[in-house]
């Protein structure tokens, strides 16, 4: 559908204000400085300066940052202190789901003001381990990052009132950047889900080999039916195809207004969400009206406030196999060394969680944290000495200072091409240990992300293709939906698309790693 003018999207007003949050919000930031949110320091003279709400801003009502945004108060939590996602309810038309009729099978319905709480830990003092950023996200895994975020989001599933004809509906489904285990699962679901809906099959499309497929000649799109997407979750990688690059924004929606869609979904990283991000923008400014929503996918696991993104599951799997071979293959040689190399390109959130699955990792090397190869190479010695055999694990992003030639430029989505710390590292190894070490090399990085989905992340999966097409219905958009806090929650995709998510360095998890393998500081 086309409306004269631009879209001006239903979103209540976001006031574009830096606050100064009150003490009871910075008791973990004590007299730091919160990114884009100043804080108040905690003495009665500060609190007297904190600036009364203004007109129009509610007690209780949040505030925007770059998009984040800072409670005003934690004891005066109303309707308002919650993660606003846009909509397009203006033009269209209300109506009764069509699950109504059994109370969607017995099951009832989301309302549009149930929430998740997004802060679930209390802290006993600014000592507690992890209690910086508390009542927020770090976006670049350091405490200078932390934005702080309101109290609530937007709860997924489905509504009772929707916001489309389902008859009228004409989808199209996109699954862009690199392989990830549960595309085809994605995929599936929200194929289902739209039929289940009442959406005709012939109305939903399967766009080619990512968003260039939206206008490629020799890449047309295909249709989508229930049998079309039988058994694909069988299979890894993706069946519509992807790519970097091709995101001709423009284009794209000339091609979804040609076509008449009115629903989008974006299966992608970052960059796939930001494409979705923009393509809603667009939509926006040439008042085409259509919905799009995105569902985070990425193996590295790096998108911001998502628990966990679907297919990482099935990733550690995938690569603490990799690790467990890798102990096989050193504690059989005199010292024998098993390095394994895995993906993660700014996050070692894989590396991370695999040492830790895997129960044999001696050192774990990820990116967000530097390391010196002298110390690197004393510890190694020293794990030789004590026990005969070494596995060490690195995230491929890890150690990209130290690399003398790096790879230098940019893949076709602006993607840092990374040199190869893997081959580097056993290089130096070898030039080190020269005969006195047994050096096996095992990079299994593609063989983790093409695997079909483990059962875990095939529900998840199922609950994520349902949830983007229920939040589509529901008449949201620039929406991407995931697991927050182990619920299932609406975000805005300006919000998670800042920065990818990191390790923390001074978060419990890589703490407990690192005493789990007894790893020393190599910087
Ligand atoms: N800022 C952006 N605006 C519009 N499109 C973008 C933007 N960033 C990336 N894209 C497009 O989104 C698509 C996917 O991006 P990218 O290749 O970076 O993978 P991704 O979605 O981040 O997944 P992965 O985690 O596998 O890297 C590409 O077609 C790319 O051109
Ligand atoms: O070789 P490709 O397909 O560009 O993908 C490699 C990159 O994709 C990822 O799997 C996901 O972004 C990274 O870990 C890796 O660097």
């Amino acid at each position: 559908m086309r409306i004269q003018g631009p879209v001006h999207s239903n979103v209540s007003v976001i006031r574009q204000r830096i606050v100064r949050v009150p003490p009871a919000l910075c008791r973990s930031a004590r007299g730091r400085t919160c990114m884009q949110v100043s804080c108040v320091a905690e003495t009665s003279e500060a609190a007297k300066q904190v600036p009364k709400p203004t007109a129009g801003l509610s007690t209780g009502a949040y505030v925007t940052n770059s998009f984040g945004a800072g409670r005003v108060s934690r004891d005066s939590v109303d309707e308002e202190d919650v993660l606003e996602l846009k909509n397009l309810r203006n033009y269209l038309v209300p109506r009764d789901s069509p699950f109504i009729v059994d109370n969607n099978h017995g099951g009832g319905f989301v309302g549009d003001r149930d929430r998740i709480r997004l802060h679930t830990v209390e802290f006993e003092s600014a000592d507690s381990a992890g209690s910086f950023c508390a009542d927020g996200m770090m976006t670049q895994g350091d405490e200078d990052s932390c934005i702080l975020l309101p109290e609530w989001a937007i709860r997924c599933g489905p509504r009772k009132t929707i916001y489309f004809d389902p008859k009228q509906v004409s989808a199209a489904v996109v699954t862009c950047g690199g392989l990830c285990p549960g595309l085809n699962d994605v995929v599936q679901n929200i194929v289902y889900t739209l039929t289940d809906y009442g959406v005709p099959e012939d109305n939903i499309l399967g766009i080619r080999y990512g968003l260039r497929g939206f206008y490629e000649r020799d890449a047309k799109p295909i249709t989508l039916t229930r049998k079309y997407v039988d058994g694909i979750h069988l299979k890894g990688g993706t069946m519509l195809g992807t790519s970097r690059g091709g995101a001709n924004v423009k284009e794209i929606v000339r091609r979804i207004d040609l076509w008449g869609l009115n629903m989008v979904f974006v299966v992608g990283g970052n960059g796939g969400n930001a494409a979705a991000n923009a393509i809603s923008d667009e939509c926006e400014a040439q008042g085409v009206v259509c919905t799009v929503v995105g569902v985070p996918k990425s193996i590295d696991n790096d998108i911001l406030l998502i628990d966990k993104c679907f297919g990482f599951e099935t990733a550690v799997e995938e690569a603490q196999r990799a690790l467990l071979a890798a102990k096989v293959e050193a504690s059989s040689a005199r010292n024998g060394l098993g390095l394994v190399k895995l993906m993660g390109r700014q996050s070692g959130f894989i590396a991370m969680q695999a040492s830790m699955a895997s129960g044999v990792a001696d050192v774990c090397l990820i990116p967000e944290i530097p390391f010196r190869i002298d110390k690197l190479i004393n510890h190694i010695a020293a794990v030789f000495e004590k026990q005969g055999h070494c596995v060490v694990c690195i995230a491929e992003g890890a150690g990209q200072d130290i690399l003398l030639n790096g790879a230098g430029g940019t893949d076709a989505s602006g993607n840092p091409i990374l040199a190869d710390i893997g081959i580097f590292l056993r290089n130096e190894f070898k030039k080190h240990f020269k005969g006195d070490a047994d050096i096996k090399y095992i990079d299994p990085s593609y063989m983790i992300r093409s695997v079909p989905t483990t059962s875990n992340d095939r529900i998840y999966c199922k609950v994520l293709g349902q949830g983007a097409v229920h939040g589509a219905f529901a008449g949201y958009t620039d929406i991407t939906v995931g697991l927050v806090n182990t619920h299932y929650v609406y975000l805005p995709i300006p919000m998670i698309i800042q920065a990818p998510r990191k390790v923390n360095p001074k978060g419990r998890r890589w703490n407990r790693l690192i005493a789990a393998i007894r790893q020393p500081d190599f910087s």
